[in-house]
């Protein structure tokens, strides 16, 4: 059965609690935990080198499962048209996450061929990054704001690096966003006050190891990005 998802929520302005997403599920266990602890997106990636990756339909198979609530975001990297035809073929899919060189013009294809809601990842380690967003806000249903992956790095996100969050102050976008890049339980409530964001994102923050899931620290980070 499909899940109605608010494609562009406006988290906190719209509900007055951050909206948390836990990217990376791999287990029926992730997903539990994901959800008990009030995440509102699980992400899925779909990403061979990475640790996190799930064939199709392992994830299809987890998606089914998932509580109505949270929403499924499949995460794919500079994904071609029978990439997403084979996915969206056989899996449940709420939000479609960018996470590669995809430009302005490719979101807005991707967009009108599958009709989902689009967020695009943007790269930011230094001030000349931010000019991106204003270019993929125009076409993007959300700005997904995560640390650039350095140059050696073999994953484009995912890396459990954390950006300055200051470059962020004072900044207003028209899109919904959602902070990334190296939040931990311990970090994501300072994360919420530099940045005022009102969604947050993470991944290897709350792992035990690279891609395995710690329900403790989901908990613990919803529960902290909630209570910032
Ligand atoms: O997680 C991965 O392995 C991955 C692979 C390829 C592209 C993106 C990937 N992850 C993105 C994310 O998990 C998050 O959206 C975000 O980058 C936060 O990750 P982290 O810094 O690990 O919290």
């Amino acid at each position: 059965m499909p899940v109605l998802v608010d494609p562009a929520p406006r988290g906190a302005a719209r509900t007055g609690v951050v909206q948390v997403k836990i990217c990376g599920l791999r287990t029926a266990a992730d997903v539990d935990a994901a959800a008990r602890a009030g995440a509102r997106y699980g992400g899925f990636v779909f990403f061979p080198k990475s640790p996190r990756h799930l064939e199709i339909d392992a994830a299809a198979a987890l998606a089914a499962e998932a509580p109505v609530g949270l929403a499924k975001v499949a995460l794919v990297v500079n994904p071609s048209d029978a990439d997403l035809d084979a996915l969206l073929a056989r899996m449940p899919v709420d939000i479609l996450q960018l996470h590669g060189r995809e430009t302005p013009a490719r979101v807005t294809e991707i967009r009108t061929r599958t009709g989902l809601p689009v967020m695009k990842a943007v790269g930011i380690a230094e001030a000349t990054d931010l000019p991106a967003i204003a270019a993929y806000e125009a076409v993007a249903d959300q700005i997904l704001v995560d640390a650039k992956p350095p140059r050696e790095a073999t994953l484009p996100g995912g890396n459990g690096l954390a950006f300055n969050w200051r470059l962020l102050q004072g900044r207003v976008w028209r899109k919904p966003w959602m902070l990334a890049g190296g939040l931990t339980p311990e970090t994501v409530g300072e994360a919420i006050r530099l940045t005022g964001a009102a969604q947050v994102d993470v991944s290897s923050g709350v792992e035990s190891a690279p891609g395995v899931k710690d329900a403790g620290a989901i908990a613990d980070f919803v529960a902290a990005a909630q209570q910032a």
